[in-house]
């Protein structure tokens, strides 16, 4: 199959040729690398324009990544606000605009290292929760960037149980005001992204009050810093919240508010508002002001959480291939590591899991433009199980690249501990994941809650919507595989995840209501259940994520090779998930002991056919060098001389004052005795 041009991937480094154990891997692909590229981006004519942006991006200098290793969090910082004002510019030079083709390209060529990141939430928020009049005063002047915006939400005590949030808007009708306050200390807004430095302004969420009645919480417009000096506004007080696991090109801030006076049209008001005699009118459930974050949920899982989780692939697969330790044969060369089998099981199914998760997105985008268009005409009728899916997959998918991150990590020994391999930054990085936009053993359990009501109601003969109508069709039977080939059917495999989806949801709800009737409280009982639903959910989950890529492979061309490595590939992650979880599937006998050791040898014979294709899988994912930045990972696969190059720009290499502070009176006090 073609092989890709160098040059469009190479770094600029004086490096020369391809390293020929990386070559070698090229010359054998079984299908056609540009074509899985191109399904990937959704056509050819999407990669052409993604290729483009890229163009633009890498070959402007003020968005090089070159020294990001070995920058403070004041330089990250700086560095990436000079970025967001320069791609400003950059996007009028090119005509790129928020709703042209571009846009969506142009986070994932900067490798998500810019300023205002927030300032995209906020413009989401009022678009999703502003009236038609906010929308039209607001989003112009977000989009033209008069105005900086962030997401304060979180407080010092609470981020998770929004109920519980503590800052107060207490509505005027006198003035036709609201009085915005942080009244104790846990009440102080606390970790809003641009907040800390950057932002103007902010959607802010207070506790409504009016009249004396809480009505709970609400998203408000307010300004913070003045736009003409940046000066904070009377009543504010504001900062950024110091140093962070990762994320240090961003400013995450606290904001302490006293008596701060907005306006009543500050309040979005699409489905809630205040009148100005102080009625309070809702369209909606009162979780109607979560949207902004059901949205950001979807939204994520590509940029923030697959994107780094193929690279840590890309990283890890090429390296595995250029090095070699250890004899494998008597006699011969030492082995390319990704040679051995343990190493295969450590990357090839994060390879696997990488695909799945991909089209899972594109699942959950589909469910996403669906639900939104029906709540943008106020129908709410699908948003819990939008709400249960975004959550669930949220939660599971940040939560299993996390892990995969990690594990290419470990499985590039010494030299992944280096910064220098990216390694260490995607990993620091995307476990943020985890826990913002909503913790992910909460977002489990909110999947979990839904998955119980359903089962209720399927089980009472009500309809469901359509991810769960499962839950009603129960199977008594046994696994009905024979042999290990047909441990490679998705109908066998697919069924065996919905069993054990159902019979962990049921077994749940079952104990749940053991535990009612017997006289345990509702809220203990959910509690002493609660490890339970969370394996319920991911069943779930899982379930889902398998039969959506079995189904997307059995509608892909067959032509190029395309269909018969996706299908190796779904089948691998399928058997993987059985191979690791195997008490799930085999605990109620529905597979057998000897069924299991078919599974392992499918799983393992996987392994080896698509060891084959390892690096050409990671190269349809057409990372260039420079978006790459690791010493490790590069398309040349010049491992060695990139990691030494790289290492003499560190500023370590510098004389320190330390040898005249220290080693020098330390040697020469040794010397005289010497
Ligand atoms: C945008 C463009 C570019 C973006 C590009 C990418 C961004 C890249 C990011 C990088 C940078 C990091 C950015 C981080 C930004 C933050 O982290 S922002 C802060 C995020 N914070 C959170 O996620 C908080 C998590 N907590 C919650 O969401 C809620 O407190 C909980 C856990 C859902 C519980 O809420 P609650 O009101 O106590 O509700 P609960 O009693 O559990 O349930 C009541 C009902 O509401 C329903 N419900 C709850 N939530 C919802 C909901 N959201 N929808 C519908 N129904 C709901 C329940 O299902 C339940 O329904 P029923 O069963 O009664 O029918
Ligand atoms: C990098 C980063 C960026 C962020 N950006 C923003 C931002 O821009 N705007 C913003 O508003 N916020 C932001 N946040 C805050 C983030 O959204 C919250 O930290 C997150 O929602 C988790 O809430 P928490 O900190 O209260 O966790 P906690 O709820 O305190 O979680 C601690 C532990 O308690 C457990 N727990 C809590 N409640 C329950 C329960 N009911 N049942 C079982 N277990 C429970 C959790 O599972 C977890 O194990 C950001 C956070 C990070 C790390």
């Amino acid at each position: 199959m073609a092989l890709l041009e160098t040059s469009r991937y190479s770094q600029g480094s004086a490096l020369g040729s391809v390293n020929p154990d990386l070559a070698s891997e090229r010359q054998t692909a079984s299908f056609c690398v540009e074509r899985l590229t191109a399904l990937l981006d959704g056509g050819a004519e999407q990669t052409r324009i993604r290729r483009a942006v890229v163009e633009a991006i890498e070959s402007d200098p003020v968005f090089s990544r070159e020294n990001q290793y070995f920058q403070t969090q004041n330089e990250r910082y700086e560095a990436a606000v000079r970025k967001a004002v320069h791609l400003q510019k950059k996007m009028h030079e090119m005509g790129w605009t928020e709703n042209g083709p571009e846009y969506k390209y142009i986070y994932r060529a900067l490798s998500g290292d810019v300023a205002f990141l927030l300032h995209r939430v906020f413009m989401r928020s009022i678009s999703v929760l502003g009236s038609d009049k906010q929308v039209a005063k607001w989003i112009p002047l977000a989009t033209q960037h008069k105005l900086i915006g962030s997401y304060a939400q979180t407080e010092l005590g609470h981020g998770t149980y929004l109920q519980g949030l503590e800052t107060t808007a207490v509505f005027d009708t006198a003035t036709q005001e609201f009085i915005l306050n942080t009244p104790k200390i846990s009440a102080m807004k606390w970790w809003p992204g641009d907040m800390g430095r950057s932002a103007t302004h902010t959607v802010v969420f207070a506790q409504l009050y009016i009249h004396g009645k809480c009505y709970g919480i609400h998203p408000f417009i307010l300004q913070i810093r003045s736009l003409q000096d940046h000066s904070l506004c009377p009543g504010i007080t504001a900062g950024d919240i110091g140093p962070k696991m990762n994320f240090e090109h961003t400013d995450n801030g606290y904001l302490l508010l006293k008596s701060v006076r907005i306006p009543r049209e500050n309040m979005l008001s699409k489905f809630c508002e205040v009148r100005p005699d102080g009625t309070y009118v809702r369209q909606g459930s009162q979780q109607i002001n979560y949207f902004t974050m059901t949205t950001v949920r979807i939204s994520l899982i590509s940029d923030e959480v697959l994107t780094p989780f193929m690279k840590a692939c890309t990283i890890a697969i090429r390296y595995s291939v250029v090095r070699r330790q250890s004899k494998l044969k008597p006699g011969e060369q030492e082995a390319k590591i990704l040679d051995y089998q343990t190493q295969q099981e450590k990357l090839l199914p994060q390879l696997a899991a990488a695909y799945a998760f991909h089209f899972t997105n594109n699942y959950l985008q589909e469910l996403f433009n669906r639900g939104y268009a029906e709540i943008h005409r106020k129908n709410f009728d699908m948003l819990p199980e939008l709400h249960a899916l975004s959550s669930g997959f949220k939660a599971v998918i940040t939560q299993h690249c996390t892990a995969g991150v990690e594990i290419c990590l470990r499985a590039c020994g010494g030299h992944g501990y280096s910064l220098l391999s990216g390694l260490p930054s995607l990993y620091t990085k995307i476990l943020a994941s985890c826990i913002y936009e909503g913790e992910n053993t909460i977002l489990l359990l909110q999947t979990a809650r839904f998955l119980i009501k359903c089962f209720m109601a399927a089980s009472a003969g009500q309809p469901v919507p359509p991810s769960v109508t499962y839950l009603a069709a129960m199977k008594h039977g046994k696994c009905p595989a024979k042999n290990k080939l047909d441990f490679l059917s998705p109908d066998i495999y697919i069924e065996a995840y919905q069993h054990a989806a159902v019979r962990l949801t049921s077994n749940t709800a079952a104990k749940l209501q053991d535990l009612i009737q017997s006289g345990v409280k509702k809220h203990d009982a959910w509690n002493q259940c609660t490890v339970q639903l969370v394996q319920a959910a991911k069943a779930h989950c899982h379930y889902i994520a398998v039969k959506n890529f079995a189904e997307t492979v059995e509608k892909l061309e067959t032509k190029a090779g395309i269909q018969k490595i996706m299908k190796h590939l779904c089948d691998l992650f399928a058997l993987h998930g059985i191979f690791s979880n195997t008490g799930a599937f085999l605990h109620d006998g529905y597979t057998s002991a000897a069924q299991m050791d078919m599974v392992t040898a499918s799983y393992l014979d996987l392994l080896a056919v698509i060891r084959k294709d390892a690096v050409p899988l990671v190269d349809a994912f057409d990372f260039t060098d420079k978006c790459l930045n690791s010493a490790l990972g590069s398309y040349d696969g010049q491992v060695y001389q990139r990691l030494y190059e790289w290492a003499q720009k560190s500023p370590t290499n510098q004389m320190s004052p330390a040898y005249e502070r220290y080693l020098k009176p330390l040697l020469h006090n040794t010397l005289s005795k010497l």
